[in-house]
């Protein structure tokens, strides 16, 4: 099955449940009318059916039982086991798709019962402007159809690489999460430009087109980061006296912050 063919439901309508809704359907990859989006809250609703005519619904239960082909679940960890606990059997008969960080494919097939078709993704945020990363694992009962269905709909939304489940909680660690983490980089150049001189406002501007421009480049010619640093960085210069400085704190940084999201990730798992 195509995507432009599937009957799309999708569970939590919150940030990347409505991430997911607004970029299939201004992606055209879905039309709309395929497209239904379940969440206990209205406002959430009704900012979606304005933003792209998606139909909405507050119980999940009834939705799920027009029989949708995918079943996109966007709730948090936390509440997923409760939520397949009442509409389980509903999903069972559709393609599951879980966006849950940390909870496995075996636990979520358990509660469908053999046979279920059960596919992971772990998105990141910028698929709301279909500028995104998803990594895709599939379940046991996933076939190729399945995957290659997952990948169209998450393919729409940005670069998407089908990997082993064993892999995708470090990828969550690492792209799921790293939204935050360049926002944080915005945020603390901002911070450090205001307290340098610069007006808050065009320092964060800056900041973010030099984010946009920089990831541009780095993605168009496959360049290493180091050969990149390397243009920027003039022999006894600036670049090069703060990058003494930056290096070691943003690697330690980065390295520290992986491995406490995996923990946590770990905690959600056992928890699941
Ligand atoms: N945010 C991110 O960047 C990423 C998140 N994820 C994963 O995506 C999932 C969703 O996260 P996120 O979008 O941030 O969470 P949000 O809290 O923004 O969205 C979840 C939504 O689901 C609603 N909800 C909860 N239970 C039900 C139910 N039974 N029926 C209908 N709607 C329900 C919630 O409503 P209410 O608040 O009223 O309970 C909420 O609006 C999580 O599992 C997370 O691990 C994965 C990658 C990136
Ligand atoms: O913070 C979280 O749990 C989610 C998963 C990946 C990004 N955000």
């Amino acid at each position: 099955m195509r995507a432009s063919e599937a009957a799309v439901c999708i569970v939590g309508g919150g940030a990347m449940g409505g991430a997911i809704a607004r970029g299939l359907v201004a992606s055209g990859t879905c039309p709309a009318s395929h497209v239904t989006v379940c969440d206990h809250n209205d406002a959430k609703l009704e900012a979606l059916a304005s933003d792209c005519a998606v139909s909405t619904a507050r119980d999940a239960a009834r939705a799920l039982a027009a029989s949708p082909d995918v079943v996109v679940v966007a709730v948090k960890p936390q509440v997923l086991s409760s939520l397949l606990e009442e509409v389980g059997p509903a999903v069972a008969g559709s393609l599951a798709v879980s966006i849950a960080a940390g909870t496995p494919l075996g636990s979520i097939e358990e509660q469908l019962g053999e046979g279920a078709r059960v596919v992971r993704v772990m998105p990141n945020l910028p698929v709301a402007v279909r500028r995104g990363a998803s990594a895709v694992a599939r379940g046991l009962w996933a076939t190729d159809d399945d995957v290659a269905l997952v990948c169209e709909l998450f393919g729409a939304l940005g670069s998407v690489a089908v990997m082993r489940e064993d892999q995708l909680d470090a990828e969550g660690a690492v792209i799921g999460c790293a939204p935050a983490y360049f926002a944080l980089m915005v945020d603390a150049l901002t911070r450090a430009g205001v307290d340098a001189g610069l007006p808050a406002a065009a320092a964060r501007d800056l900041a973010c087109a030099t984010m946009g421009g920089v990831s541009e480049m780095l993605s168009d010619s496959g360049e290493h980061p180091r050969a990149y640093m390397e243009k920027v960085t003039s022999p006894g210069g600036t670049t090069a006296a703060a990058l003494r400085v930056l290096e070691p704190a943003l690697v330690e940084g980065c390295y520290g912050a992986v491995d406490a999201a995996l923990e946590r990730t770990r905690a959600l798992s056992r928890k699941g």
